[in-house]
Parts: structure tokens; sequence; C-alpha cells
């Protein structure tokens, strides 16, 4: 699949200024991704097309070596949680409290990618919602319905943090499959940033499950978080 950067402007937001840049791939669907302190790398600012395949490689060279390592959360999209509040997940909070931090930092970005409901789409994931009503966990939904547990890819993180010069990153993240997938496709992740926050009695039982079945990195204690978070 190639990307293409199209357009870029400025977004004032609650938690500080980013940049918003916006890019498609072949299929015309739509990726975002917010910026602070980044700047478009020199070989991307003619919005020349961009594919996975063809991303520079890795290269470490003395002045990137001096360079602060940006802050970068790849956040998958949830409509649920990131718009209307849902107390189901914990994305909404995740959103926000990436995108406070990443300010107070000065130097990153959200990769914000349209993956509804782990890639099986906002229907899907709804069915999968019903299915949860009846008692059924989060993965257990996704394949009763036939559907892959996660069915999400990565390979526009690359080009989309190429076109900011971005080769090396400290990831906010609990999932492994992200930084495991970053590491493969030339991207150095310096530091995983654990974030666990907007935890409450309606998504702890979810958060257990993505840790004992989906191998996410999460905290022993989930209540304990409960409490923290109060
Ligand atoms: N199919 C399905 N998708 C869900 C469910 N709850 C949240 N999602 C989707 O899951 C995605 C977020 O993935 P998570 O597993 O919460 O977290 P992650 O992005 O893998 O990992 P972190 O980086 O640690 O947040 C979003 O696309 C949500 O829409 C659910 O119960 N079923
Ligand atoms: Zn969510």
């Amino acid at each position: 699949m190639s990307y293409q950067f199209i357009t870029s402007a400025k977004l004032p937001t609650r938690h500080g200024e980013f940049d918003i840049h916006i890019f498609e791939n072949d299929a015309g669907q739509e990726h975002v991704m917010l910026t602070v302190g980044l700047s478009v790398a020199e070989q991307n600012t003619d919005a020349a097309a961009i594919s996975s395949q063809n991303a520079p490689p890795l290269q470490k060279d003395e002045t990137l070596v001096e360079q602060p390592i940006p802050l970068v959360r790849i956040h998958s999209e949830c409509l649920t949680g990131d718009a209307f509040s849902s107390l189901k997940c914990d994305c909404g909070p995740q959103l926000n409290t990436a995108m406070q931090a990443i300010q107070e930092t000065g130097y990153g970005a959200i990769l914000y990618l349209r993956q509804e409901g782990r890639g099986i789409g906002l229907t899907n994931k709804i069915r999968a919602y019903a299915l949860q009503d009846q008692g059924h966990d989060t993965l257990d939904a996704n394949l009763m319905l036939g559907l892959p547990a996660d069915a999400r890819i990565y390979d526009m993180c690359g080009p989309m943090l190429a076109h900011v010069g971005v080769k090396a990153v400290k990831l906010i993240t609990n999932n492994p499959d992200k930084v495991a997938y970053l590491a493969e496709n030339g991207i150095e992740v310096v530091e995983r940033v654990p974030l666990l926050v907007g935890v409450n009695d309606m998504n702890a039982e979810y958060l257990a499950t993505k840790r004992d079945r989906m191998g996410h990195l999460l905290d022993k204690n989930i209540n304990t978080a409960i409490h923290l978070n109060k």
C-alpha cells in the first residue's frame, strides 16, 4: 500500500497548538498526524508520493543523534471513546493524555490511524459490543463474529514519520505489537512509555482481558490503577 501526503494546517486545541497533516492511501482512506516541534523533512516539502516500500532506510548520522527523541503515540480510531466519552475502553483518556504529554515536551506526534475497532470497523465493533453485553469478553466477541482479534496494520507509520524526518521515537503504548512493528520497519523505539489512564469500573475487566489474553503490558493490579485515577 502506498501513502501520499495531502495537506497540512495549524490546529489549535485545548492542549495547545498542533500541526495537522493528512495522508491518504491508495483506497482513499485518510490517516491523520498531529505534530509539535517537528518540521517537514526537506525531501518531502514538494508533497511527493511516499510509499511504505521505499521509505528511507534508518540512517544514524551525527546530526540525528543530537536531536531529542520525539514522544510519539500511535492511536487507533475509537469513535465511541475518542468522541463520545465511552467508559467501555480507555481510548479517550489515552488520546487526551498523550496530546497533553506531547505538548509538554514540545516535540512529538500523534498518529491517528483510521482503524476503528482494532481494524474491524465501527459496525462490527458495535456488533462485538452487543456480544459483550451478553457477557463475552472483548477478544471472544471478535472471534465469535468470525473476525480477527486484531486486524490492524501499521505500515503507514513509517511513511508518516518519514514525512517529518523521524527515525527514532519514545513510544507511548502498552501494546508490544506496535513496538515490534516499528522496530522491524526501521524505526528505533528508544523507550516505551506506558499509559494507564481512564481506568474505571466499566472497563477494568476489558483492560484485564487485554493484559491476560492479548499480551498488553498493563499493571498486574488494574484495580489499584482505578484508585490512582480517582
Ligand atoms: N473490536 C473491538 N475493538 C475495540 C474494543 N474496544 C476498543 N476497541 C478498539 O481498539 C482500538 C484501540 O486498541 P486498544 O487495544 O485499546 O489499545 P492499543 O491501541 O492496541 O494499545 P495502546 O497503545 O496501549 O493503547 C481502537 O480502534 C478501538 O476502537 C472492543 O471491545 N472490540
Ligand atoms: Zn476505545
